[in-house]
């Protein structure tokens, strides 16, 4: 399973209104931004021609649109390069795009021929490279018949295939499959992102992705949300990424509430407090609603009856095995009409989405303490008052419009966690992979959140860092060959706090978080 490249720096992700609007403030580029999308993926496929069997020729497929222009560059400069390629042409000239139909006729004056898609090789190992620019971002609709067979055939051929901007079939908005997309081994992504590639189907469908700018750097940067959201990296939280001050005590890193745990669940929330207390939480307490005494594995827990809390805990976690009985509705009803900072999660999710009035109350909280969901996306449907089909359909979408229903930092758990602000602000994290769906691991992300919360990082840091924290440990186990089948809730644990030490002590070096920057811990009112 190939791992996503950790991303160094955040990078940009653009909505396609966004970059339509670039696209039209750059009509007169000189060169054309169509030539110089042509010249990067030349470059790129150039690089990848180079580990292929020099007789095999590199096969473009060229779509009806402006991606199908890109083809055509691509076309004439591989022929240049020395590597003619073959052209399936799923078009007509005369009904293609001004930039296409002019990059369609400088192919032709070059020499190159077009063939249709009954050409296509039946020997799927007699390509070197598949080239697809069969669709971008102007894919509107599932793919026909003839295009479906099409991608379907492609996605047989035993060599790599570089998909322009998109893979073909992907909703460069969603990541939903619209019918059936192309399998590329690589993605050139022209301008910047888009969500489609980094969420839902589209990891699965993109291979390695790469982004070229096209030079437009500056445009990128003016694009504001919520057209314009951001990966997930450490920069976005580099403030809160400090070293502990030597003169401190527990109660300098918070005291940490966790209500949950009724019969048959006290494992989630025995694993919540265990990741509390693995993330630097100073005091964490469980109010368990199945009444234990004492986490032999975890001493350090402080287990106590949940009405308790209210008076220990300066943040309070509820959700992980809380069920939804009317004690659970009541401990819920406390918490929300309180003033600590909340994370909702699992059951506590459901009982908002049960008592609207709840929902509308966390809502009206305003923002002096954090209050942050998690949920995944049968419990953001039950939030929306929608199905799980409607949340998925437009992962992005859902995720902001539960920011706005909440009030609240929200994180949409999934292929691509969404996070996204009461404030437009949207990020999609790209750490992490299928061995996350597995029992306890959202637990797992509430305690490590609920802790970094607890040692003053403000929500959005707080989000950022436990999302990124979560699959990057979870990434970990893959590289180490012990993932992602079979990996458990418990393993991230240590994993996790390892990465968050090795985050703060490269911080400290590089000197990216300073004392002095807005989100130092501040130490919180002793107990
Ligand atoms: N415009 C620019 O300056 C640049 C564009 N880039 C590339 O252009 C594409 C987007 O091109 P666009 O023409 O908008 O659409 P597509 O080529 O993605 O799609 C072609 C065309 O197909 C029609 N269509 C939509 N769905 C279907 C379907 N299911 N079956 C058949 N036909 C369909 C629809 O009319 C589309 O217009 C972008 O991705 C880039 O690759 C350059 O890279 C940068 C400059
Ligand atoms: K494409």
């Amino acid at each position: 399973m190939p791992l996503p490249k950790p991303q160094a720096m955040s990078q940009p992700i653009l909505c396609a209104a966004a970059l339509r609007d670039i696209e039209q403030r750059q009509r007169q580029a000189d060169p054309p931004l169509m030539e110089r999308a042509g010249q990067a993926a030349s470059q790129l496929a150039l690089r990848l021609l180079a580990d292929r069997p020099r007789l095999l020729a590199p096969l473009i497929i060229a779509g009806p649109g402006n991606n199908g222009g890109d083809a055509f560059v691509v076309a004439r400069l591989l022929r240049q390069a020395g590597f003619p390629p073959r052209v399936i042409f799923v078009g007509h000239a005369d009904q293609l795009p001004g930039d296409a139909r002019k990059a369609h006729d400088q192919w032709i004056a070059a020499g190159g021929t077009t063939l249709d898609a009954d050409a296509l090789p039946t020997d799927e190992a007699a390509c070197a490279l598949v080239i697809d620019g069969l669709f971008g971002i102007g894919l509107t609709r599932p793919l026909t018949d003839a295009h479906a067979t099409l991608v379907r055939r492609i996605n047989a051929f035993d060599c790599p295939i570089l998909a322009l901007d998109i893979p073909s079939g992907l909703d460069a908005a969603t990541g939903r499959v619209l019918g059936v997309a192309v399998r590329a081994t690589h993605t050139l992504s022209f301008i910047a992102l888009k969500p489609g590639l980094l969420t839902l189907d589209g990891p699965d469908h993109c291979g390695e992705i790469s982004v070229h700018d096209l030079e437009l750097g500056s445009e990128i940067a003016a694009c504001a949300a919520p057209g314009c959201g951001r990966t997930v990296s450490r920069e976005l939280f580099a403030g809160a990424l400090r070293p502990r001050p030597r003169n401190s005590h527990k109660g300098s890193y918070g005291s940490v509430g966790i209500l949950g745990g009724a019969a048959g669940m006290a494992g989630a929330a025995l694993l919540a407090g265990r990741a509390a207390l693995a993330l630097g939480g100073g005091r964490v307490y469980l109010g368990m609603l199945e009444r234990l005494a004492v986490d032999p594995q975890q001493p350090e827990l402080m287990l106590r009856a949940p009405e308790e809390i209210f008076g220990l805990a300066d943040c309070l976690a509820i959700g992980p095995g809380l069920g939804q009985s009317a004690e659970a509705l009541a401990l819920l009803t406390r918490a929300v009409d309180g003033k600590l900072p909340l994370l909702l999660d699992a059951d506590a999710l459901n009982l908002c989405a049960a008592h609207p009035d709840l929902l509308d109350r966390l809502a009206s909280r305003g923002h002096a303490a954090p209050v942050v969901l998690t949920p995944h996306p049968a419990e953001a449907a039950r939030l929306l008052q929608t199905d799980i089909a409607s949340i998925q359909a437009d992962r992005l979408a859902a995720a902001q419009a539960l920011a706005r229903r909440s009030n609240a930092a929200i994180v949409l758990k999934g292929c691509g966690s969404i996070i996204a602000l009461p404030d437009g602000r949207w990020y999609i994290n790209t750490a992490g992979n299928p061995g996350l769906a597995s029992a306890g691991s959202g637990d797992v992300l509430s305690g490590m959140l609920i802790a970094l919360i607890a040692q003053g990082w403000p929500a959005a840091e707080a989000l950022l860092a436990a999302v990124h924290l979560h699959g990057n440990a979870a990434d970990a186990c893959v590289a180490a060959g012990s993932g992602p089948i079979g990996l458990t809730a418990s393993e991230l644990i240590p994993l996790s706090r390892s990465l968050l030490n090795r985050w703060v002590i490269a911080a400290a070096e590089i000197g990216m978080g300073t004392a002095t920057s807005k989100a130092a811990p501040r130490p919180l009112p002793i107990r």
